[in-house]
């Protein structure tokens, strides 16, 4: 029986991160986990795009695992339904387009957008209670590396 799975040694890896600035507190705080995450696990290269909401993630990471220069991109947002009534269609919107974008292109897209009903709940998720960013992180890396195995 042959076993396969992603290692978490980020050496030799290029990430990129595409960040919504949408709810930015939360955001922001998931980046900074993230890019604290890369760091102790020797990622090479990250590179950090933002975008104004989550809404912008797939289009944008479509043109960064297209580029080729990426082993995995880790896309970063938050969607509080609050007083949206939107809240729905953009949670739905990015959710498909990142899975799309990942199979399109063959760059794992991992999906750390958090949807919640209010800020606190986002807080919790964005370092209170954990930092999601960091948790999205470590996927980032055991799909990068997993993807490079099964080649
Ligand atoms: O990332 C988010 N974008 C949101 N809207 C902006 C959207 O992502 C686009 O940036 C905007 O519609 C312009 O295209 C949100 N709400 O509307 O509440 C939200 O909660 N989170």
């Amino acid at each position: 029986v042959r076993t396969f799975e992603g290692s978490f040694d980020g050496k030799g890896l290029r990430i990129a991160v595409v960040v919504g600035r949408f709810n930015d507190l939360l955001t922001g705080q998931m980046l900074e986990g993230a890019l604290d995450c890369f760091r102790r696990h020797n990622v090479d290269a990250v590179d950090v795009v933002k975008v104004p909401g989550s809404f912008e993630i797939p289009l944008v990471a479509k043109k960064l695992a297209e580029s080729g220069k990426y082993n995995a991109v880790l896309a970063l947002g938050a969607v509080v339904r609050g007083e949206t009534k939107h809240f729905d269609l953009v949670a739905n919107e990015v959710a498909k387009g990142v899975a799309n974008v990942s199979l399109q292109t063959g760059v794992p897209v991992i999906f750390g957008v958090i949807t919640v009903e209010d800020e606190l709940q986002g807080l919790d998720r964005a370092g209170i209670k954990a930092n999601k960013g960091f948790e999205y992180a470590m996927a980032t890396l055991e799909m990068a590396n997993l993807m490079k195995e099964l080649k």
